[in-house]
Protein backbone atom coordinates (compact mmCIF):
# COMPACT_ATOMS: atom_id res chain seq x y z
CA UNK A 1 0.00 0.00 0.00
CA UNK A 2 1.25 3.46 -1.07
CA UNK A 3 -0.02 6.57 -0.08
CA UNK A 4 0.43 10.26 -1.70
CA UNK A 5 3.78 11.33 -0.59
CA UNK A 6 2.96 15.26 -0.85
CA UNK A 7 0.44 17.30 -0.19
CA UNK A 8 -0.89 20.10 -3.06
CA UNK A 9 1.26 22.21 -0.37
CA UNK A 10 4.32 20.80 -0.89
CA UNK A 11 4.68 20.54 -4.31
CA UNK A 12 4.14 24.53 -4.31
CA UNK A 13 6.96 24.65 -1.65
CA UNK A 14 9.25 22.61 -4.42
CA UNK A 15 11.98 24.06 -5.53
CA UNK A 16 11.14 27.36 -3.31
CA UNK A 17 14.09 29.43 -2.62
CA UNK A 18 14.18 31.02 0.59
CA UNK A 19 12.11 29.12 2.53
CA UNK A 20 13.00 26.32 5.03
CA UNK A 21 11.65 25.30 8.25
CA UNK A 22 11.06 27.97 10.81
CA UNK A 23 10.11 27.74 14.08
CA UNK A 24 8.30 29.31 16.53
CA UNK A 25 11.45 30.73 18.96
CA UNK A 26 12.75 31.99 15.99
CA UNK A 27 9.57 33.78 14.79
CA UNK A 28 10.09 35.62 18.19
CA UNK A 29 13.72 36.16 17.59
CA UNK A 30 13.19 37.30 14.17
CA UNK A 31 15.58 40.59 13.28
CA UNK A 32 11.66 42.16 12.97
CA UNK A 33 10.55 41.09 16.14
CA UNK A 34 14.02 41.56 18.65
CA UNK A 35 12.03 44.48 19.74
CA UNK A 36 8.59 43.31 19.85
CA UNK A 37 7.77 40.00 21.40
CA UNK A 38 11.21 39.24 22.03
CA UNK A 39 12.02 42.63 24.08
CA UNK A 40 15.12 42.27 26.28
CA UNK A 41 12.62 41.53 29.51
CA UNK A 42 11.69 38.30 27.04
CA UNK A 43 15.04 37.47 25.91
CA UNK A 44 16.25 37.11 29.53
CA UNK A 45 12.80 34.82 30.49
CA UNK A 46 14.03 33.07 27.49
CA UNK A 47 17.70 32.44 28.52
CA UNK A 48 16.90 31.57 31.99
CA UNK A 49 16.08 28.31 30.75
CA UNK A 50 18.98 25.99 31.56
CA UNK A 51 20.12 22.63 30.13
CA UNK A 52 19.44 21.16 32.71
CA UNK A 53 15.87 21.47 32.16
CA UNK A 54 15.90 20.40 28.77
CA UNK A 55 15.68 16.58 29.23
CA UNK A 56 12.49 15.83 27.36
CA UNK A 57 8.94 16.11 28.87
CA UNK A 58 5.93 13.72 28.86
CA UNK A 59 3.15 15.71 26.52
CA UNK A 60 -0.79 15.29 27.31
CA UNK A 61 -3.08 16.42 24.88
CA UNK A 62 -6.65 15.62 26.89
CA UNK A 63 -10.13 15.92 24.89
CA UNK A 64 -9.09 18.75 22.94
CA UNK A 65 -11.59 20.01 20.39
CA UNK A 66 -11.24 22.90 17.95
CA UNK A 67 -13.93 24.64 16.18
CA UNK A 68 -13.56 28.26 14.18
CA UNK A 69 -17.15 29.92 14.54
CA UNK A 70 -19.20 27.45 12.80
CA UNK A 71 -16.27 25.17 11.54
CA UNK A 72 -16.08 21.87 13.45
CA UNK A 73 -12.50 20.98 12.93
CA UNK A 74 -12.00 18.14 15.12
CA UNK A 75 -13.32 17.46 19.14
CA UNK A 76 -12.30 14.79 21.63
CA UNK A 77 -8.07 14.18 20.79
CA UNK A 78 -5.66 12.93 23.06
CA UNK A 79 -2.84 11.37 22.85
CA UNK A 80 0.59 11.12 25.10
CA UNK A 81 4.36 11.02 23.93
CA UNK A 82 6.71 10.04 26.39
CA UNK A 83 10.65 11.81 26.72
CA UNK A 84 12.58 9.98 23.60
CA UNK A 85 9.02 8.94 21.71
CA UNK A 86 7.54 10.02 18.27
CA UNK A 87 4.29 10.13 17.06
CA UNK A 88 3.22 10.77 13.33
CA UNK A 89 0.03 12.30 12.87
CA UNK A 90 -1.61 11.68 9.51
CA UNK A 91 -4.81 12.21 7.50
CA UNK A 92 -6.15 13.58 4.23
CA UNK A 93 -5.54 17.28 3.32
CA UNK A 94 -8.01 19.53 5.79
CA UNK A 95 -8.30 16.74 8.51
CA UNK A 96 -6.47 19.09 11.13
CA UNK A 97 -3.75 18.27 11.66
CA UNK A 98 -1.56 21.50 11.43
CA UNK A 99 -4.65 23.08 13.77
CA UNK A 100 -4.01 20.29 15.71
CA UNK A 101 -0.30 20.72 16.04
CA UNK A 102 -1.36 24.95 16.38
CA UNK A 103 -2.96 23.91 19.49
CA UNK A 104 -0.42 22.29 21.22
CA UNK A 105 2.14 24.46 20.89
CA UNK A 106 -0.36 27.45 22.21
CA UNK A 107 -0.57 29.46 18.67
CA UNK A 108 -4.28 28.52 18.60
CA UNK A 109 -6.31 28.01 22.21
CA UNK A 110 -8.54 24.83 21.73
CA UNK A 111 -12.54 25.40 22.66
CA UNK A 112 -12.04 22.55 24.94
CA UNK A 113 -9.95 20.27 26.74
CA UNK A 114 -6.11 20.52 27.57
CA UNK A 115 -1.99 20.49 26.83
CA UNK A 116 -0.21 19.28 29.74
CA UNK A 117 3.80 19.21 29.45
CA UNK A 118 5.29 17.54 32.01
CA UNK A 119 1.91 17.87 34.08
CA UNK A 120 1.62 21.34 33.63
CA UNK A 121 -1.19 23.29 32.27
CA UNK A 122 0.03 25.09 29.41
CA UNK A 123 -3.07 25.01 27.42
CA UNK A 124 -3.90 28.24 25.00
CA UNK A 125 -0.22 29.05 24.87
CA UNK A 126 0.84 32.18 24.41
CA UNK A 127 3.10 30.34 21.79
CA UNK A 128 5.78 32.40 23.10
CA UNK A 129 4.94 31.10 26.66
CA UNK A 130 5.32 27.24 25.10
CA UNK A 131 8.57 27.73 23.44
CA UNK A 132 10.14 29.08 26.67
CA UNK A 133 8.98 26.02 28.24
CA UNK A 134 10.21 23.99 25.42
CA UNK A 135 7.57 23.27 23.20
CA UNK A 136 9.12 23.93 19.54
CA UNK A 137 7.25 24.29 16.45
CA UNK A 138 8.92 23.83 13.27
CA UNK A 139 6.66 25.35 10.15
CA UNK A 140 6.89 24.87 6.42
CA UNK A 141 8.04 28.51 5.50
CA UNK A 142 11.33 29.53 6.50
CA UNK A 143 12.21 32.52 9.37
CA UNK A 144 16.08 31.94 9.42
CA UNK A 145 17.61 35.26 9.39
CA UNK A 146 17.98 35.92 5.93
CA UNK A 147 20.23 38.41 5.53
CA UNK A 148 22.66 36.62 8.22
CA UNK A 149 25.73 34.04 7.56
CA UNK A 150 24.87 29.87 8.23
CA UNK A 151 27.15 30.72 11.58
CA UNK A 152 26.17 33.71 12.64
CA UNK A 153 21.93 32.47 12.47
CA UNK A 154 23.36 29.24 14.63
CA UNK A 155 25.11 32.00 17.52
CA UNK A 156 22.01 33.92 17.54
CA UNK A 157 20.13 31.24 18.05
CA UNK A 158 21.69 29.53 20.85
CA UNK A 159 23.13 32.72 22.14
CA UNK A 160 18.46 33.38 22.70
CA UNK A 161 17.67 30.55 23.21
CA UNK A 162 20.12 29.18 26.01
CA UNK A 163 23.40 31.18 25.62
CA UNK A 164 25.22 28.54 26.67
CA UNK A 165 28.43 28.29 24.82
CA UNK A 166 28.34 24.14 24.55
CA UNK A 167 25.54 24.15 22.86
CA UNK A 168 27.60 23.89 19.21
CA UNK A 169 29.19 21.07 20.39
CA UNK A 170 25.53 19.51 20.15
CA UNK A 171 24.56 21.11 16.90
CA UNK A 172 27.81 20.32 14.89
CA UNK A 173 27.31 17.02 14.30
CA UNK A 174 24.02 18.25 12.08
CA UNK A 175 25.92 20.60 10.80
CA UNK A 176 28.04 18.31 9.41
CA UNK A 177 25.49 15.57 8.45
CA UNK A 178 23.23 18.28 6.79
CA UNK A 179 26.94 19.24 4.57
CA UNK A 180 26.13 22.82 5.86
CA UNK A 181 30.03 23.31 6.98
CA UNK A 182 31.32 24.41 3.81
CA UNK A 183 28.81 27.03 3.69
CA UNK A 184 29.25 28.71 7.28
CA UNK A 185 30.38 32.25 6.19
CA UNK A 186 27.79 32.22 3.16
CA UNK A 187 24.27 34.13 3.69
CA UNK A 188 21.31 31.77 4.57
CA UNK A 189 18.94 33.20 1.34
CA UNK A 190 21.83 32.61 -0.86
CA UNK A 191 21.54 28.86 0.18
CA UNK A 192 19.60 26.12 -2.29
CA UNK A 193 16.08 25.28 -0.49
CA UNK A 194 17.34 22.01 0.84
CA UNK A 195 19.94 23.31 2.82
CA UNK A 196 17.45 26.77 4.09
CA UNK A 197 15.42 23.80 5.81
CA UNK A 198 18.26 22.05 7.36
CA UNK A 199 19.70 25.09 8.77
CA UNK A 200 15.94 25.27 9.86
CA UNK A 201 16.44 22.57 11.85
CA UNK A 202 19.67 23.11 13.31
CA UNK A 203 18.26 26.41 14.55
CA UNK A 204 15.06 23.97 16.13
CA UNK A 205 18.43 22.13 17.53
CA UNK A 206 19.65 25.14 18.94
CA UNK A 207 16.75 25.81 21.48
CA UNK A 208 17.14 22.50 22.68
CA UNK A 209 13.58 21.20 23.00
CA UNK A 210 11.58 19.03 25.09
CA UNK A 211 8.66 18.51 22.59
CA UNK A 212 9.21 19.16 19.40
CA UNK A 213 5.95 19.24 16.45
CA UNK A 214 7.21 19.27 13.10
CA UNK A 215 4.83 20.10 10.36
CA UNK A 216 5.61 18.54 7.03
CA UNK A 217 9.50 18.65 7.56
CA UNK A 218 9.99 16.56 4.58
CA UNK A 219 7.77 18.91 2.06
CA UNK A 220 9.78 20.29 -0.68
CA UNK A 221 12.73 18.07 0.23
CA UNK A 222 14.53 15.98 -2.85
CA UNK A 223 14.30 12.20 -2.09
CA UNK A 224 17.28 12.08 -1.25
CA UNK A 225 17.54 14.75 1.20
CA UNK A 226 14.62 12.91 3.15
CA UNK A 227 16.99 10.82 4.94
CA UNK A 228 18.47 14.07 6.61
CA UNK A 229 14.94 14.28 8.81
CA UNK A 230 15.77 10.80 10.32
CA UNK A 231 18.96 11.93 11.21
CA UNK A 232 17.54 15.29 12.96
CA UNK A 233 14.93 12.94 14.90
CA UNK A 234 17.18 10.59 16.12
CA UNK A 235 19.68 13.25 17.07
CA UNK A 236 16.99 15.35 19.15
CA UNK A 237 15.48 12.37 20.84
CA UNK A 238 19.50 11.10 21.80
CA UNK A 239 20.96 14.61 22.45
CA UNK A 240 17.98 16.21 24.43
CA UNK A 241 15.37 13.30 25.26
CA UNK A 242 12.63 15.07 22.75
CA UNK A 243 9.27 13.91 22.39
CA UNK A 244 8.44 14.46 18.70
CA UNK A 245 5.44 14.79 16.95
CA UNK A 246 5.42 14.40 13.32
CA UNK A 247 2.69 15.63 11.05
CA UNK A 248 3.66 14.28 7.54
CA UNK A 249 2.47 13.29 4.07
CA UNK A 250 5.64 10.77 2.98
CA UNK A 251 4.20 7.59 4.20
CA UNK A 252 7.44 6.07 3.78
CA UNK A 253 9.05 8.66 6.22
CA UNK A 254 6.01 8.10 8.56
CA UNK A 255 6.85 4.21 8.70
CA UNK A 256 10.40 4.59 9.37
CA UNK A 257 10.41 6.76 11.95
CA UNK A 258 7.24 6.85 13.71
CA UNK A 259 6.71 3.52 15.61
CA UNK A 260 3.08 4.69 16.40
CA UNK A 261 0.76 6.75 14.51
CA UNK A 262 -2.54 8.99 14.81
CA UNK A 263 -5.16 9.09 11.96
CA UNK A 264 -7.16 12.08 11.69
CA UNK A 265 -10.32 12.35 9.42
CA UNK A 266 -13.87 14.34 9.76
CA UNK A 267 -13.30 15.45 12.78
CA UNK A 268 -12.10 12.62 14.95
CA UNK A 269 -9.02 10.11 15.89
CA UNK A 270 -10.11 7.21 13.33
CA UNK A 271 -7.07 5.11 14.38
CA UNK A 272 -4.24 5.06 16.43
CA UNK A 273 -0.98 2.47 16.69
CA UNK A 274 1.40 0.71 14.95
CA UNK A 275 1.92 1.77 11.27
CA UNK A 276 2.27 -1.28 9.55
CA UNK A 277 -1.62 -2.03 11.22
CA UNK A 278 -3.08 1.19 10.47
CA UNK A 279 -2.11 1.77 7.28
CA UNK A 280 -3.35 -1.52 5.90
CA UNK A 281 -7.17 -0.75 7.42
CA UNK A 282 -9.62 -0.44 4.85
CA UNK A 283 -11.20 2.91 6.65
CA UNK A 284 -7.67 4.63 7.11
CA UNK A 285 -7.13 3.71 3.37
CA UNK A 286 -10.88 5.17 2.35
CA UNK A 287 -9.90 8.35 4.36
CA UNK A 288 -7.16 8.32 2.03
CA UNK A 289 -9.23 8.48 -0.95
CA UNK A 290 -7.90 6.07 -3.53
CA UNK A 291 -4.35 6.67 -3.08
CA UNK A 292 -3.30 2.90 -2.98
CA UNK A 293 -1.35 0.28 -4.42
CA UNK A 294 -2.98 -2.89 -4.37
CA UNK A 295 0.10 -4.57 -5.08
CA UNK A 296 1.56 -3.09 -2.26
CA UNK A 297 -1.45 -4.08 0.74
N1 LIG B 1 -7.59 30.13 11.32
C1 LIG B 1 -8.55 29.42 10.71
N2 LIG B 1 -9.79 29.93 10.54
C2 LIG B 1 -10.76 29.22 9.95
N3 LIG B 1 -10.61 27.95 9.49
C3 LIG B 1 -9.40 27.40 9.63
C4 LIG B 1 -8.30 28.08 10.23
N4 LIG B 1 -7.22 27.26 10.24
C5 LIG B 1 -7.62 26.12 9.66
N5 LIG B 1 -8.92 26.19 9.29
C6 LIG B 1 -9.71 25.14 8.65
O1 LIG B 1 -9.58 23.97 9.46
C7 LIG B 1 -9.59 22.81 8.64
C8 LIG B 1 -8.38 21.98 8.94
O2 LIG B 1 -7.23 22.62 8.38
P1 LIG B 1 -5.74 22.11 8.65
O3 LIG B 1 -4.84 23.02 7.90
O4 LIG B 1 -5.52 21.96 10.09
O5 LIG B 1 -5.78 20.67 7.95
P2 LIG B 1 -4.55 19.71 7.63
O6 LIG B 1 -4.98 18.33 8.00
O7 LIG B 1 -3.31 20.22 8.23
O8 LIG B 1 -4.47 19.84 6.05
P3 LIG B 1 -3.21 19.65 5.05
O9 LIG B 1 -2.83 18.22 5.10
O10 LIG B 1 -3.79 20.04 3.73
O11 LIG B 1 -2.12 20.57 5.52
C9 LIG B 1 -9.67 23.29 7.20
O12 LIG B 1 -11.02 23.23 6.80
C10 LIG B 1 -9.18 24.72 7.28
O13 LIG B 1 -9.73 25.51 6.27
Amino acid sequence: MMFASRSPESEKDAGAIGRGTSLNVLEDLSPGNLHGVMGPRNIERTAVVSPEDRKGATLIVEGIRKSFGGLHVFSDVSFTVAPGEVLGIIGPNGAGKTTLINVVCGMLRPSAGRVLLGGEDITGGPIHASSRRGVIRSFQQTNTFRNATIRENISRAVRFSRGESSAWKKLSPLVEAFGLEPYLSVQSDKLPYGLQKMLGLVLVCATSPKVLLLDEPAAGLEHRERPRIDIFVDHMRREFGCAVVIVEHDMELVRRLCPRVLVLDSGRVLAEGDPAEVLSRKDVIDAYLGAVDEEAR
